[in-house]
């Protein structure tokens, strides 16, 4: 299917304050509440950042992400499968209308999101709501994401195909037109760097914040 053709399925299926679950609701919400507080005081400033999957650590690899329990997302799943600590990643779904049947992402690395807060600091000196999709406007799949991880870091992920996870859309990623024209920020970070960064947090600290 063509990049075009899904965005317009999506715009239909999901427009905007449509969600599928309550996570989705309850960042709907917020949005919501937000602008009616702009709407009800017009003093008010607020920027509304839609982060896409922010993944990497910083680079010093002594702040990283520590999901408690068993990791529900990706990128904290395969570094603890590569660091022993889990025994394999279960891909949940391989039958998509993807290029390799996996869900496809637009994954960004978190220091990207950090410069992407900055950079919105400077729209809050105009009264309103301003809103901004944090992504690369690029989607990778879950095996794009394995195979770069093996790749920049030689580790090997033992991985099996397991059923579709409920609630996952087959593929979404960012128009980020908007936050690049309007504030000058652009995700820069590459995606080895993401894998390089999450291993170097993920390695120095097994345990996490121990
Ligand atoms: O063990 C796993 C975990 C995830 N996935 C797949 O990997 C993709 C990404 O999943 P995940 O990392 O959980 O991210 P999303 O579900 O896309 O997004 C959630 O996680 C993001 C990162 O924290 C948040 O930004 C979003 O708001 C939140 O909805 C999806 O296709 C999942 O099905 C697997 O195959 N196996």
């Amino acid at each position: 299917m063509s990049d075009c053709l899904y965005h317009l399925l999506c715009l239909l299926i999901y427009p905007r304050g449509k969600t599928s679950n309550p996570y989705g609701t309850s960042k709907a919400m917020v949005e919501q509440m937000l602008t009616d507080l702009c709407k009800s005081d017009d003093d008010w400033s607020v920027a509304l950042l839609r982060y896409f999957n922010p993944i990497g650590a910083h680079p010093s690899g002594l702040i990283g992400e520590d999901p408690k329990g068993i990791p529900n997302n990706l990128m904290p799943f395969i570094s603890q499968v590569a660091v022993g600590k889990r025994k394999e990643l279960s891909i949940f779904g391989s039958d998509y209308p993807t290029n390799d049947g996996t869900c496809e992402r637009d994954y960004l690395h978190v220091m990207d999101l950090a410069d992407g807060h900055l950079a919105a600091l400077s729209c809050l000196d105009s009264t309103g709501v301003h809103i901004f999709n944090l992504g690369t406007g690029k989607g990778l799949s879950v095996l794009d994401m394995v195979n770069s991880f093996v790749d920049v870091t030689g580790v090997e992920i033992p991985y099996v195909f397991a059923d579709r996870r409920e609630g996952d859309l087959p593929a979404f990623w960012a128009d980020a037109s908007k936050v690049e024209s309007e504030l000058g920020w652009k995700a820069n970070r590459t995606l080895d760097q993401m894998m390089e960064d999450t291993w170097r947090w993920q390695s120095n600290n097994p345990d996490g914040y121990m």
